[in-house]
Parts: C-alpha cells; sequence; structure tokens
C-alpha cells in the first residue's frame, strides 16, 4: 500500500505538540502550557546496534527499535543529539562484576570450547537462560559503554534526558549472569550517577522484578529503587513481594509494587502515579533512571499485563515532568514490533511530541502489519488485581515511603546539627 508514495508525499510524521499549543496563546502565557522543552541525548552508533542485534533472546530487535524511531523523523528533530556511546572497557565492567566473571566473558567472546571453561560457564549462569553467544564480551562492553554515555550526557547538564535503548539489564548479578542479562549496565549507571547526583531513583517497569538492582543498593540511602512488576507464584525471579524492603541504612529504600496478570493501562498509571508522586516527595531525588521493559505490553509472549503504548507513556511522561536529569533505558520485550513501537512513543514523549498513528515506510514496515498502526489494541482479558488488593498494598507502601522521608529529615537535621 505504501510502494505508490513518492519523497514529497510522506507525510512529516511529527506533530510537534508544543507548535500547536503556541500558536493561539499570547506568547507570555505560553510557558505555563508547553511542557518544558528539553533536550534529549540519543546514545546510538551502527556497531551498537549490529552488536547488540546479537543477543540471542531478542534477535535483531536492537535495528527494528533504532529504525522505526528514525523513519518518524525524530532523530533530525531540533531537541535530540545523537550521541555514539565511548567504548566502554573492562574497567567499566569491574565497577560491579567481578574479576572472574569478566575474565569468563572475555574468554567467551572467542566462543572456544575448553573443557577448563566449560563447568565455569554453569558456575556463572551462562546456561540455557543466558546462552554465551559469539562476541559476548564486545556486546557487554558495548551496552554498558552505552548507559555510561546516556549518564555522561546527564552529568554534563547538556541534556535533561538520555536514552540507551540496548541497555536495562536488570537481573545480571556482580558474578552470574541471570534472567538472560549478562552485564547489570543499570548498577553501573547508577553508581557513576552518585558520584554527580546526591539521591538517585530508579524505576523499573518492566514485566520483571528489578531484583539485583535491588540487591546491589539494599544497604545504602544514596538510591532508591522502585519496581512495580507481576508477583506470583512460580514467575521469575519470585523476589518484590510488598515486605522486601531493604535492610540497615538501606531499609526502606527499597520498594516493591507486586501487581498480578491483566492489569489495565488506567490502573497501571493510577498506581505508578500515587506511588511515584509520595515517593518523590519523601525522597526528593536529584536524578531518575527508569527501566522501560516492554514485555508488560499486551501481545507480548510473556502474555502477563494488558498495558499498551498510553499507559506506560503516562507513567513515564509523570516522571518526565519532574524535570529531573533522567536515564530512560529499555530491557525486556520480545514482541519485536511492539517493542520497537514502545520505544518510539517513549522516545516522542521524552520530546514532547505526538507521533501519526500510520507506521512510516522504512525498511521493516512488513513487520508492522496487519494493520501498520503504532497503537497497539489491549485485549478483554481478565484483570486479576482486585481494588482492594491494590488499595492494600500501595497503603503499605506509602507507610513506608514516609519513614524514608522522616530517615531523610532526621538525617538533614543531623546534618545541621
Ligand atoms: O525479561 C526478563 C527475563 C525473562 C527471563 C527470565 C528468566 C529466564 C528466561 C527469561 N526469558 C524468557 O523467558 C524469554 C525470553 C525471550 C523470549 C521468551 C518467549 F518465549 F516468551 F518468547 C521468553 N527480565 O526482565
Ligand atoms: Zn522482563
Amino acid at each position: 500500500p505504501v510502494t505508490n508514495l513518492r519523497e514529497k508525499e510522506v507525510p512529516t510524521a511529527i506533530t510537534p505538540a508544543v507548535s500547536k499549543v503556541t500558536e493561539k496563546i499570547p506568547t507570555d502565557q505560553v510557558a505555563q502550557f508547553a511542557p518544558k522543552l528539553r533536550r534529549v541525548a540519543y546514545i546510538w552508533s551502527p556497531q551498537l546496534i549490529d552488536l547488540c542485534n546479537l543477543l540471542p533472546r531478542v534477535l535483531h530487535r536492537a535495528s527494528r527499535v533504532h529504525t522505526l524511531i528514525e523513519s518518524y523523523g525524530l532523530l533530525t528533530y531540533g531537541p535530540i543529539t545523537v550521541l555514539p556511546p565511548i567504548e566502554g572497557g573492562k574497567e567499566h565492567l569491574l565497577t560491579f562484576h567481578s574479576q572472574e566473571y569478566v575474565d569468563l566473558l572475555e574468554f567467551l567472546n572467542e566462543e572456544e570450547d575448553s573443557e577448563k571453561w566449560m563447568e565455569k560457564k554453569e558456575e556463572f549462569g551462562i546456561s540455557c537462560d543466558c546462552p554465551s553467544f559469539p562476541r559476548i564480551f564486545e556486546v557487554a562492553k558495548m551496552i554498558v559503554g552505552a548507559s555510561l554515555t546516556g549518564v555522561q550526557a546527564l552529568t554534563s547538564k547538556e541534556y535533561q534526558v538520555a536514552i540507551n535503548w540496548t541497555g536495562g539489564w536488570h537481573h545480571s548479578r556482580r558474578d552470574e549472569a541471570a534472567g538472560f542479562c549478562y552485564v547489570n549496565d543499570i548498577v553501573i549507571s547508577l553508581l557513576k550517577l552518585t558520584e554527580s547526583f546526591k539521591r538517585v531513583l530508579y524505576i523499573d517497569l518492566d514485566l520483571h522484578h528489578g531484583d539485583a538492582v535491588q540487591d546491589a543498593f539494599a544497604h545504602t540511602s544514596r538510591i532508591m529503587t522502585v519496581s512495580f512488576h507481576k508477583y506470583s507464584p512460580g514467575f521469575y525471579p519470585g523476589t518484590g513481594s510488598v515486605e522486601d524492603v531493604g535492610y540497615g541504612r538501606g531499609r526502606y529504600h527499597c520498594v516493591n509494587v507486586p501487581l498480578e496478570d491483566g492489569i489495565t493501562d488506567v490502573v497501571f498509571y493510577t498506581v505508578v502515579k500515587r506511588v511515584m508522586f509520595e515517593v518523590q516527595k519523601a525522597y526528593q531525588p536529584s536524578a531518575v533512571v527508569i527501566q522501560c521493559g516492554a514485555d508488560c505490553l499486551v501481545g507480548d509472549p510473556m502474555n502477563s499485563f494488558n498495558l499498551t503504548l498510553k499507559g506506560i507513556g503516562n507513567c513515564v511522561d509523570f516522571i518526565l515532568r519532574w524535570n529531573l536529569p533522567t536515564l530512560l533505558l529499555g530491557g525486556g520485550g520480545y514482541h519485536t514490533p511492539n517493542t520497537a513501537r514502545c520505544w518510539t512513543q517513549l522516545t516522542a514523549v521524552a520530546l514532547g511530541v505526538r507521533l501519526k498513528s500510520e507506521i512510516p515506510d522504512h525498511q521493516f514496515f512488513l513487520e508492522y502489519g496487519p494493520d501498520y498502526q503504532l497503537e497497539i489494541t489491549p485485549s478483554n482479558r481478565p484483570d486479576l488485581n482486585t481494588k482492594d488488593c491494590l488499595r492494600t498494598t500501595v497503603q503499605t507502601v506509602f507507610r513506608r515511603v514516609r519513614l524514608v522521608f522522616q530517615v531523610l529529615s532526621i538525617g538533614n537535621w543531623m546534618l545541621v546539627q
């Protein structure tokens, strides 16, 4: 249907919300309406995409995401700057991972099977969940380099938002691959951010609990982790109950919001908005990292939540309106076209622009059939989250988050004494 479109007919895919708003309102009043125009850093290079296309569980996903974003013209839109990732090195991985684990990844890069490392692989989580593959070490360094480039963009104060859709691997542990995550670019980025920002907030919107990120910072109040995820018997990773609050100095600096299958946009957004409003009030973060895993969307093979681009888009928009330096990362997402739709929409949300529903013609256009639309439709599966159960969970979270506020104010009080 699109083959007969000539160049000049291709519609400009972007209708900047800002221009619509400002044309009717006297300029002196426009400030209150237009979302603060943000400078956005989009981390990308051909090598980053080529390497991330090799990830076994999300083969060729990286190129679909990037190409759809490019096809909407978002990368040539004023406030966005494309930044190539710095070359991630061993030293970056070693800020979180053990020497032995990093050495194993380096050895596996050449994919030579030797007896010595065979049993080691199992010990370090390289198994069926996280299969080894050629260039695994180059991929790991590149992903970490890309997320750290995003951190650098924020600490430079030249950008309010930094985006790395190839990052977000929240299950990887210090010395073990897990849940299909080989390196934890999130922990490495959060550690770097605390060098420039006093209190950093981590928000995990992926279907799965952000367990390894939470555990890495469970003993400190310098980072607060908040995870919204499916929590039900036998569902991976099995952690993240509302009782899971962190330990010692980190007590109450871990917030977990366990959810059941079938949750819809309105219910999810209401819960996220309420919890995040309290967290922002109590913790007063100075920088934010959001893991935007798209396996929470309707149509994902995980077949769990019933969210669309609207639900997750409103959540990210709500947090971006705090106008804090924010790093957006990817993560799960196993329906590749829907994941590309989701992260294209979130890129547009960061830029404050609305996108046309028609998927623009581009190299992978035919993968967006049968409707070739940006929006996805929720299913009519039941929402297993009852009002009572959600209210109890949110009230429990409120009580604990207010304790964070007390800890914070006592901390400030002691500083003043
Ligand atoms: O998405 C994840 C990891 C999901 C995971 C955890 C533990 C072991 C394996 C996995 N990954 C999958 O189950 C998986 C990955 C890709 C595709 C699929 C599919 F079968 F649903 F398509 C399933 N974390 O945010
Ligand atoms: Zn996931």
